[in-house]
C-alpha cells in the first residue's frame, strides 16, 4: 500500500466513525477550506521591515534567536511565505506592516502611499489571497520615548495621527483591489515604565487621536478598523495606555473591530472566554492568535488546550463570520518558515477538530442539563479519530502530510535559506 491510499484507507475509518456521531467528515473539510487565517509577515524577518531594516526594534516587544537564513529583501519574504504557504492547506491572507513598504528611497512614515505596496498587492492578487495591514508606531525615533498617539506633544501625535491615516488609505486600496476587505489593526506600544500621576490624559489623548484617524469614513468592503490593548510592554510595565478596558470602550463607541491578542491579558484570563462577552457589543473581532510563555513572548502557537478552545468557541458559537482569525509570533531561534508551518497548521488543525465536534449534541445535553452526557462527549471527541481526516485533508489539498513538511522545509533550508547573506 502507497503511503496515500494508507491515508486514504484511514480517512474510510474515520469517516465511518464520524458519521455514526453524526458528523459528515467531507462537509467539514469543505468548511474548513473557506475559513481564511492571516499570516503574518513579520514572522519571516524579526519584524524589521525594510524601511530601516538595520534599526531597533522598539515598543516593548522582542525578538530573541540568530537562527541564519532570515528575509532581508521583499523578495526573499515573498518567497518565503510562498514556500511556508506551500505546506499550509486551506484559505490563507497575509497581514503587513506598514514598515513592509517598499521604496528605492526613504519614505516618512506619514507619506506612504498605496503604490509602495504595489509589489504586495501583485503578489497577493497571484497567489489569490487578501491582505491585512497595521500602521507601525514603534521602531522610529518618534516613538522613542514610549509614546505615540498619546503623546503630550501635539506634533508628535500629528505625526503618528497622519501614520494612520494614511496606512487606511493603503488599506482601503488593499481592499479595492483584491475585492476582500482588509483589517487594518492599530495598536501602540505607549506606556510608561513607572507609575504615572496622572492616567486620564493620556487616555484622553489617544481617544482623541483615533478619532481624528477614524474620522474619514471608508466603506466596510473594503477596509475595516480595529484596536488592539495590551496589558503591558518591555519598559511600559506600570501602565498601558490602550488597555483591555480602553479599547474595549473604543471600538463598542466607535464600532470599529476589537482585536483580541492572546498574549495581552493577565496570565490566568483566556481570549477564548471572552469572545461571547465582547461579540456581545461589537459586531466584529481581530484575533492575534499567540502564546504568552509567563509574558507576552509571541512564542509560536501551539495545538493546545487554549488554541482548541479558541477554535472550538468559533464553531460552537457560529461565529466565524464576525472573528477575523491572525496570528500573532515571532521567534528567531528556529527555522522561521517552519515557525510559520507549525502555527498555521496548528490554527487549521484545532479548526478541523472543532467542525468536527458533536456540536448539536453536546448544546442538546446541556440544555437538559445532563452534564454528565455533555462531559463524556467532549472527552470521548478527544481520541476521535480526528487525525486521519486531518491527513486526509492535507492529502487531498495537495499539501506534505504529517511531518513530510519538514523535509521541505529542511531542503529549502539547505538550498535557499542558508545562502541568504542577511544577518
Ligand atoms: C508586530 C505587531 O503589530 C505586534 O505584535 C502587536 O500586534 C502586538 O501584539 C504587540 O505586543
Ligand atoms: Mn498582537
Amino acid at each position: 500500500m502507497s503511503q496515500s491510499q494508507k491515508v486514504e484507507a484511514a480517512y474510510a475509518i474515520a469517516r465511518d466513525v464520524f458519521a455514526a456521531a453524526g458528523i459528515d467528515t467531507a462537509v467539514a473539510l469543505d468548511r474548513l477550506d473557506t475559513i481564511p487565517i492571516s499570516m503574518h509577515c513579520w514572522q519571516g524577518d524579526d519584524v524589521r521591515g525594510f524601511e530601516n531594516p538595520a534599526g531597533q526594534l522598539t515598543g516593548g516587544i522582542q525578538v530573541s534567536g540568530n537562527y541564519p537564513g532570515r528575509a532581508g529583501t521583499p523578495s526573499e519574504l515573498r518567497a518565503d511565505l510562498d514556500f511556508a504557504m506551500a505546506q499550509i492547506p486551506g484559505q490563507k491572507r497575509l497581514n503587513l506592516h506598514a514598515i513592509y513598504l517598499e521604496s528605492d528611497t526613504p519614505v516618512a512614515r506619514d507619506a506612504i502611499e498605496s503604490r509602495h505596496f504595489q509589489n504586495w498587492v501583485d503578489w497577493a492578487r497571484k497567489s489569490q489571497i487578501g491582505l491585512d495591514f497595521n500602521p507601525t508606531c514603534f521602531s522610529h525615533p518618534l516613538s522613542a520615548d514610549g509614546l505615540t498617539l498619546s503623546h503630550p506633544d501635539k506634533a508628535v501625535r500629528d505625526f503618528w495621527i497622519s501614520h494612520c491615516k494614511a496606512s487606511r488609505k493603503v488599506s482601503e486600496y488593499f481592499g479595492k483591489e483584491l475585492g476582500t476587505p482588509s483589517v487594518m489593526n492599530i495598536w501602540v506600544p505607549d506606556g510608561m515604565k513607572d507609575l504615572p500621576a496622572d492616567r486620564f490624559a493620556p487616555r484622553e489623548r489617544l481617544a482623541q487621536s483615533l478619532d481624528a484617524i477614524i474620522a474619514e469614513p471608508i466603506s466596510r468592503d473594503f477596509h475595516k478598523d480595529a484596536v488592539e490593548s495590551k496589558l503591558f510592554g518591555i519598559g511600559a510595565e506600570s501602565y498601558t495606555v490602550g488597555s483591555s478596558e480602553f479599547c474595549m470602550g473604543y471600538a463598542t463607541s466607535r464600532n470599529i473591530l476589537l482585536c483580541l491578542d492572546a498574549g495581552h491579558f493577565h496570565p490566568t484570563e483566556v481570549v477564548s472566554d471572552k469572545l461571547s462577552s465582547v461579540l456581545q457589543f461589537v459586531d466584529e473581532v481581530l484575533l492575534h492568535v499567540s502564546r504568552p510563555v509567563r509574558w507576552d513572548s509571541d512564542h509560536v502557537v501551539l495545538f493546545d488546550d487554549e488554541l482548541q478552545a479558541i477554535a472550538n468557541e468559533l464553531i460552537r458559537g457560529d461565529i466565524l463570520g464576525k472573528v477575523n482569525i491572525g496570528l500573532d509570533f515571532f521567534d528567531a531561534s528556529i527555522n522561521r518558515v517552519a515557525a510559520w508551518v507549525i502555527g498555521t497548521r496548528n490554527m487549521r488543525k484545532a479548526l478541523l477538530r472543532a467542525l468536527l465536534e458533536p456540536v448539536a449534541r453536546l448544546k442538546k445535553a446541556e440544555g437538559e442539563r445532563d452534564f454528565t452526557t455533555r462531559l463524556a462527549m467532549m472527552e470521548e471527541a478527544k481520541s476521535m479519530p480526528w487525525s486521519a481526516v486531518w491527513d486526509f485533508y492535507c492529502l487531498s489539498r495537495n499539501v506534505p502530510v504529517g511531518i513530510a513538511w519538514l523535509d521541505e522545509v529542511k531542503n529549502y533550508e539547505r538550498n535557499v535559506l542558508s545562502k541568504r547573506k542577511a544577518a
